[in-house]
């Protein structure tokens, strides 16, 4: 039966077969690079046939995803690629035309509490009236119950988790009064707060000073080192191949996934960046300089 969503999808799949685009490849450019845990139980996030429509342009179409634990993952590709749209789409904020969503095996709105989400800066409302122990504690409530008074012991709780992130002695500093890369500390404790098993961040080294940049990595590798897994929207190429394990390239589909190493290749990233090709090779050329490049990487425009 036609639906305006299975319509939505349809429109897209036409549009799509008259371009031979980036986001243009075989298999959903799905690289199983892993080998598949036997059960959905085990894998943190597992997305099937995935499509995202606004006003019934897709803006993601046919994504498929198994992500593994314990690893740090980031999601690459150009401007409008649906980047943040699939991370919303897993938290349930955009509604789905079709596709499944599974965090461990189960739908998202049963495992809330495994997640926990470092939204993009800019679309947080700063101006909202609390401090930022206030915004670390909200960290708590899904544990404690949103009608429950968050106690002293939470709030000392919380503070613990702004020393982790440096922003301790900003415990009482209203949000607004914060600057950027302070906020996005503050965001980042407060997904520590929520101890969860998987992290979902958009964008969170934007905008940030290179002190900050290397207080949110130390950050992202003490979480993988406790098992938990990070899933990154992250748009400096340059230091992909140092901060991530993994990495999922999207242009509106999933044009290459799996190990960093076997996937973040020149190749695939002009399939993914398409006709960006000069700022492509400008990246490559910063690329194939960078000593700490895992071999395979380097680009071919020196
Ligand atoms: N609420 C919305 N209504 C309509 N279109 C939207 C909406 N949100 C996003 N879009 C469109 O969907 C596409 C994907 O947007 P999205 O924000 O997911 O991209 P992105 O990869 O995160 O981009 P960027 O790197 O610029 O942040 C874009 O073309 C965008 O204009």
């Amino acid at each position: 039966m036609q639906t305006p969503e299975t319509s939505a999808r349809d429109a897209g799949r036409r549009s799509m077969e008259g371009e031979s685009d980036a986001a243009d490849t075989t298999h959903h450019g799905r690289i199983d690079a892993d080998a598949e845990p036997a059960s959905d139980e085990a894998v943190p996030l597992s997305i099937k046939d995935l499509t995202v429509a606004y006003q019934r342009k897709p803006v993601l179409w046919d994504v498929a995803l198994t992500l593994p634990e314990g690893r740090l993952i980031a999601v690459v590709g150009p401007n409008g690629a649906g980047k943040s749209t699939l991370i919303k789409a897993v938290l349930g904020l955009v509604p789905r035309a079709s596709g499944q969503i599974s965090i461990y095996g189960k739908p998202y709105e049963t495992q809330r509490h495994l997640v926990g989400y470092v939204p993009q800066r800019e679309s947080v409302d700063w101006d909202f009236p609390v401090n930022a122990l206030d915004v670390v504690a909200m960290g708590f409530y899904r544990k404690i119950g949103w009608l429950r008074p968050v106690t002293r012991a939470h709030r000392r709780a919380a503070l613990k988790e702004l020393e982790k992130v440096g922003m301790a002695t900003f415990a009482h500093r209203q949000i607004s009064q914060l600057s950027g890369g302070q906020q996005q500390r503050v965001f980042l404790a407060r997904a520590l707060a929520q101890d969860a098993r998987i992290y979902l961040m958009d964008e969170p080294f934007a905008g940030v000073d290179t002190a900050t940049e290397r207080a949110i990595i130390a950050l992202l590798k003490d979480l993988k080192a406790s098992g938990k897994t990070c899933v990154v929207v992250h748009h400096d190429l340059q230091t992909v191949p140092t901060y991530f394990d993994h990495v999922v390239l999207l242009n509106m589909r999933v044009v290459a996934y799996g190990p960093t190493e076997a996937v973040f290749t020149e190749e695939n990233l002009k399939k993914t960046y398409g006709g960006r090709l000069t700022l492509l090779s400008q990246a490559f050329y910063e690329l194939s300089k960078d000593p700490r490049l895992p071999r395979g990487t380097k680009g071919t425009s020196e």
